[in-house]
């Protein structure tokens, strides 16, 4: 699979925006420009090394740097909410995957779609509404959009062109809730999310798991003989892998920042050789149509949504509850079984384990006059359990991890998702 997105260092939020406009002046048939801040913006931490504060802080040196840097724009994120009402887009969330496609192949007005918010647009006054306000990564039609609906059924989903966006605007109070995918049963685990849970400090109030059916779409016209490209979120094509091979294509793999965006990109550019892996509610949103459903490589597909707020939730002990933490330690990986420990004797069911680089402190090196030196990679331990932060046996638990760590943070304590199990398509 080719990466579209290029590395960058050193960078600073201005030249930041300026790679990417002049990025889609030079070529705007390209689907990924978005990615090259994307890339930046998480590279901005790495190359400070820190982690635990305000990304603000990386992207423009302090905050106030960062807020003069943005244009306030608020007058432009209500009237998107406006064309999101008109057009019964992002706010208007009904059975976004596993939801039948018109089969009326002709091209709708794609403009009608409201438009990502970006960096630029983010202005720290509070906006106000009685409805909740939650962004997403991508377009409308992306899955995290659904799971925006599944998690508040009546909120207004907003669009972001990347993550670091979504979390932004809650933080600015600009929006209530930012939604975030963090692993597929079948693609694992979504790796910069992690990071970026850990870069900001925004807490997990809820979870969603959203059954994820994927559909192979084209314009209308387009047969499978005629593809040579098919364009998706890295995750979907993922999931993707072995059906696109069954199915014959001759075609290359690119990514793209998310799977609805793909299928507007093709819209948009009426490409007749591209085909994107989306749902089928991009098929309508977009006027595509759709070649293959259900390509996902496991029909029980589902990727897993973490809700971030501002402020935690009150944990209870009245029905199931997830606590998530992240901890490190100086001495490296041998606590790991010390931590575990403690949540095995008190009969805590552990549901996800994931390590990630410990992005302060990459390497230990521990020296030995006889052999040589030792090159330990470091790293941060995720670790979900099945406890409330109410129950005093995971009370006890983490005062217990906090002796073994030199780091330790809750990320959340949330109601687990508890709803039925139907993963296959409601047509
Ligand atoms: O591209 C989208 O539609 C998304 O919502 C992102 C995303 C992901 O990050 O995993 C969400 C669910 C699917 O697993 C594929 C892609």
């Amino acid at each position: 699979m080719q990466s579209l997105t290029p590395s960058s260092s050193g960078i600073n939020l201005k030249s930041l925006i300026r790679t990417k406009i002049q990025s889609n002046r030079v070529n705007p048939n390209r689907p990924v420009i978005r990615c090259v801040y994307r890339f930046d913006a998480a590279n901005a931490a790495v190359n400070t090394g820190t982690a635990n504060t305000n990304s603000v802080g990386h992207v423009g040196g302090s905050r106030a740097d960062w807020q003069s840097s943005c244009a306030i724009l608020a007058s432009k994120v209500v009237s998107q909410q406006q064309n999101a009402e008109k057009s019964g887009g992002a706010g208007n969330i009904t059975a976004v995957n596993g939801h039948k496609a018109a089969m009326d192949l002709d091209l709708v007005p794609i403009d009608n779609q409201p438009k990502p918010l970006t960096i630029t647009d983010l202005s720290p006054a509070p906006m106000h509404g009685a409805q909740l306000r939650v962004p997403y990564q991508g377009v409308p039609g992306a899955y995290s959009e659904a799971a925006a609906g599944k998690a508040y059924p009546k909120c207004e989903a907003i669009p972001c062109d990347q993550f670091e966006v979504a979390f932004q605007a809650v933080e600015l109070w600009i929006a209530d809730r930012a939604v975030l995918p963090v692993e597929n049963s079948l693609g694992g685990s979504i790796h910069r999310n992690y990071d970026l849970l850990l870069r900001h400090r925004l807490h997990i109030v809820g979870e969603v798991q959203l059954p994820v059916h994927h559909c192979l779409l084209a314009l209308p016209g387009v047969r499978k003989e005629y593809l040579n490209r098919v364009i998706s979120h890295p995750q979907a094509l993922a999931q993707c892998e072995l059906t696109l091979t069954k199915l014959g294509l001759n075609v290359t793999r690119e990514a793209v920042d998310d799977t609805a965006g793909a299928a507007e990109y093709i819209a948009s550019n009426n490409l007749r050789d591209t085909a994107a892996i989306a749902s089928a509610r991009a098929a309508d949103l977009y006027g595509l149509q759709i070649l293959a459903e259900g390509i996902q490589d496991d029909s029980s597909n589902v990727t897993r949504f973490v809700m971030l707020a501002r402020e935690p939730i009150i944990p209870r002990t009245d029905r199931p509850f997830k606590t998530s933490i992240v901890f490190a330690h100086d001495k490296g990986t041998s606590v790991l079984f010390k931590v575990l420990s403690a949540f095995a004797f008190r009969n805590i069911s552990l549901t996800k384990i994931e390590s990630r680089p410990h992005r302060n402190r990459p390497i230990r090196l521990v020296d030995d006059a006889n052999v040589g030196t030792a090159k330990h990679f470091e790293y941060m331990f995720y670790v979900d359990f099945e406890a409330s932060m109410a129950d005093v046996r995971a009370q006890n638990a983490l005062a217990e991890v906090q002796e073994f760590t030199s780091f330790l943070r809750v990320l959340g304590s949330y109601p687990m998702d508890m709803t039925p199990w139907c993963p296959s398509r409601e047509d």
